[in-house]
């Protein structure tokens, strides 16, 4: 698939994309500034829309900052539609027969054996006659690798028409899906790759060619229905990726609906989530018939080998200050510091390269590619501190990181403390199992009710610390 016109077309297709995608995120900004302003004068909440955004963009970050499989050694749970026909799994992608061309493909991208959910999933999604499949694990596990993998096997090169179509909530995410099937599909020259996004305008009355159509549901709905470019009834693969992140998304469940209604019955219906919230597996049940169903389960942080602290201030400033105290006393490698608001982030930032850190901010004003950058220097050691607000670094996982500051404690939008995000910012899983320091400030009742509301939750004692106590501060370091 390296022929140059293939490329040629991806680029055109990527830098319509990306003028239309700066757009997009330029509009979002203005909003995010808009919303900003009235937001620092009452709280850092989230209207359900700006959530919405978050989620696609969070899963976009996530695939931008990725370089490796997350490997999880929790348990795979396999429903088998029909329970008595054998069940396999395999450790190889030898086992799995793939054609010559596949094989070498997938050994390009350094993959040397199936993970963890490839492991049911594979198997399953190759299986004759195809079987249909309900797959669900956390972001980085290879979900996308296997079905790429799968469609990259039903697809037949010589037919020039659009046989594999895969739905992805946003056109930055159908990109990155892209670039996958590029890589692994390098071998097979002939396959082509069309991408059915805002602004990839076809002429009227085009039959389109290519093999493989990654889209977003509105687009691809238009593609297949009043355009007339897609014949949904050649269809053998239909792919529903990012379904958590696709169904939050206002339209995109009726239009995904309305396309798998338009499609073959004996066509292959695949839906992939990392979260499996009930609204998430009404949809996929809709959308997928008779599946096969594979859930891998998270691996579950705890606070056991975290020592936690509360050091109780009056104002902001001397927030800062326990903060410089802490710095002075103690050698801390990297420390990641969490804002409520953008507003104070930028200011404690500012503050810290101010007394010589080396500081990087992450801040929802940034666009996504910046942040993934921003993430990537911190994580290679080239800044020491990172300051953050919770929405930023949601879902983000910088495991060398053994300080973590919570300059003001994790709330939702309600003012409730957020134990999940608590748990999340300083637990560890099982592998990662180091040990880990926490200080939570604290400049007010409120903040000293919530921090004992996230006590009681987690039932674990949070230490009080003096910061002005120099052999109190060198005692936690060890
Ligand atoms: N079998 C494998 N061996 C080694 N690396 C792999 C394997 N499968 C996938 N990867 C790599 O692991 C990373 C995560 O894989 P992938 O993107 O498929 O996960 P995902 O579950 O789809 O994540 P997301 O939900 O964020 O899309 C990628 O960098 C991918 O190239």
């Amino acid at each position: 698939m390296a022929t140059d016109s293939w490329a040629l077309a991806v680029d055109e297709q990527e830098a319509a994309v990306k003028s239309m995608t700066n757009l997009q995120i330029k509009e979002e900004k203005v909003r995010a500034d808009t919303n900003g302003i009235i937001k620092t004068s009452t709280t850092a909440e989230k209207t359900d829309e700006e959530e919405k955004e978050d989620r696609a963009a969070q899963s976009l970050l996530n695939k931008l900052i990725r370089s490796n499989l997350v490997d999880n050694t929790n348990q795979v749970e396999v429903l088998q539609r029909d329970p008595n026909s054998p069940l396999y799994s395999v450790k190889s992608f030898e086992e799995l027969r793939l054609k010559p061309q596949l094989l070498q493909g997938v050994y390009a991208m350094g993959f040397n054996r199936p993970s963890k959910i490839q492991e049911n999933a594979l198997p399953m999604m190759l299986a004759e006659p195809p079987q249909n499949l309900i797959a669900q694990s956390q972001s980085g596990t290879g979900k996308t690798a296997a079905f790429v993998l799968a469609m990259l096997s039903r697809v037949e090169p010589a037919d020039r028409y659009p046989q594999c179509l895969c739905l992805s909530p946003t056109y930055e995410l159908a990109l990155q899906t892209g670039k996958v099937i590029e890589q692994m599909g390098k071998f097979y020259p002939e396959l082509k790759l069309a991408y059915a996004v805002r602004g990839n305008k076809l002429e009227r009355g085009q039959k389109i060619s290519e093999q493989i159509v990654i889209g977003t549901p509105g687009t691809v709905l238009d593609w297949c229905s009043k355009l007339k470019f897609i014949d949904p009834k050649k269809i053998k693969v239909f792919v529903l990726d990012e379904a958590d992140v696709m169904i939050a998304t206002q339209g995109h469940q009726d239009q995904s609906i309305r396309i798998q209604r338009m499609l073959p019955r004996n066509c292959q219906m695949l839906l992939f989530s990392a979260t499996f919230e009930d609204s998430v597996w009404k949809f996929a049940q809709k959308v997928v018939p008779e599946p096969n169903i594979i859930k891998l389960k998270r691996e579950e942080e705890t606070l056991d080998t975290i020592k936690q602290y509360y050091v109780l201030c009056s104002s902001r400033d001397e927030k800062f200050q326990a903060l410089c105290n802490l710095y002075g006393a103690i050698t801390i490698a990297q420390a990641m510091i969490f804002c409520h608001t953008r507003k104070t982030a930028s200011w404690l930032a500012a503050e810290l390269s101010k007394e010589g850190h080396q500081v990087a901010l992450l801040s929802g004003e940034m666009m996504v590619e910046q942040r993934a950058a921003v993430i990537e220097r911190f994580r290679e050691g080239k800044e020491k501190v990172l300051v953050t607000t919770n929405v930023c670094a949601r879902g983000i996982d910088v495991e060398q990181v053994s300080v973590v500051i919570n300059f003001d404690l994790p709330v939702d939008k309600d003012g409730n403390p957020d134990n999940e995000t608590y748990l999340h910012r300083i637990g560890r899983t099982g592998r990662f199992g180091k040990r880990g320091l926490a200080v939570n400030m604290v400049d007010s009742k409120h903040s000293m009710n919530i921090l004992n509301r996230i006590q009681e939750h987690f039932n674990k004692k949070i230490e009080r610390l003096d910061t002005d106590d120099l052999d109190e501060i060198e005692k936690i370091a060890n």
